[in-house]
């Protein structure tokens, strides 16, 4: 059976994703997004402090360097965690760039080559298309430099979601927390309504 994905990406018709006009400039590195995401927080100890940048155009990229709370098989990165750091990496591409929130709805993984502890993924995502509220991105995970070998492939449909999503489904003493220290989130102006 054929490695290679065949199905036509992005899988519905999409017009191309427009750079906000407030995106980071390319060379810009983001700030985490939220204090305790797994992803970037700097509060989360074991988490994953992804740390990402703008670049040209609708492309990011991310850097996650696996430690040794990121196993899986002894000395090698979880298949899981290294999704998670897609799912990251794909998501600071749609929220960052085109400035509205958005949540995952559907993540597809490819693991090529094996992620030794100690080795650090460079995660180039780019914006793919754009239907209404949905957003197709994908990405490509390197080994050690930014033309390494290619070890992950990802790619995900993301659904702009208003506000309220997570005001209404948050659990309340961490909307609370938030309401105290609003330092533990990104501070920056955004469009909040898709
Ligand atoms: C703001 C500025 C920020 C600045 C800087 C921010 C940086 C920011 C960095 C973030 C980095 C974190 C990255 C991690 C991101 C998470 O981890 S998010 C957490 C995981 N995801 C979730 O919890 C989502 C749970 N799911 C849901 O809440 C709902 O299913 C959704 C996704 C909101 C969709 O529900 P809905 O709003 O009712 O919309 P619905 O009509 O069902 O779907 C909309 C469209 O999407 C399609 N669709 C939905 N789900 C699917 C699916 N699974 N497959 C195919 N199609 C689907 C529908 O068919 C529909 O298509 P159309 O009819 O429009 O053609």
């Amino acid at each position: 059976m054929s490695r290679t994905t065949t199905e036509v990406w992005p899988p519905v018709p999409t017009e191309a994703p427009q750079r906000h006009p407030e995106a980071p400039a390319p060379g810009a590195d983001l700030p985490q997004h939220y204090a305790y995401c797994f992803g970037c927080g700097d509060g989360v100890e074991q988490g994953l402090h992804i740390r990402t940048s703008a670049c040209e155009g609708v492309t990011i990229r991310s850097r996650f360097t696996v430690t040794e709370a990121h196993q899986g098989a002894p000395g090698l990165a979880h298949g899981g965690l290294l999704a998670c750091a897609f799912d990251e990496a794909l998501g600071a591409a749609v929220g960052n760039l085109l400035r509205k929130p958005a949540v995952t709805a559907k993540l597809e993984t490819e693991f090529v080559r094996p992620v030794p502890v100690g080795t650090t993924l460079f995660i180039d995502a780019h914006l793919d298309g754009v239907a209404g509220r949905k957003v197709y991105v994908s990405a490509e995970g390197r080994l050690d430099a930014e033309d390494g070998t290619v070890a992950v492939r990802a790619r995900a449909l993301f659904v702009q979601v208003k506000l309220s999503h997570f005001l209404e489904n948050g659990r309340p003493e961490d909307l609370a927390k938030i309401a105290d220290n609003p330092e533990l989130l990104t501070r920056r102006s955004v469009e909040l309504n898709p």
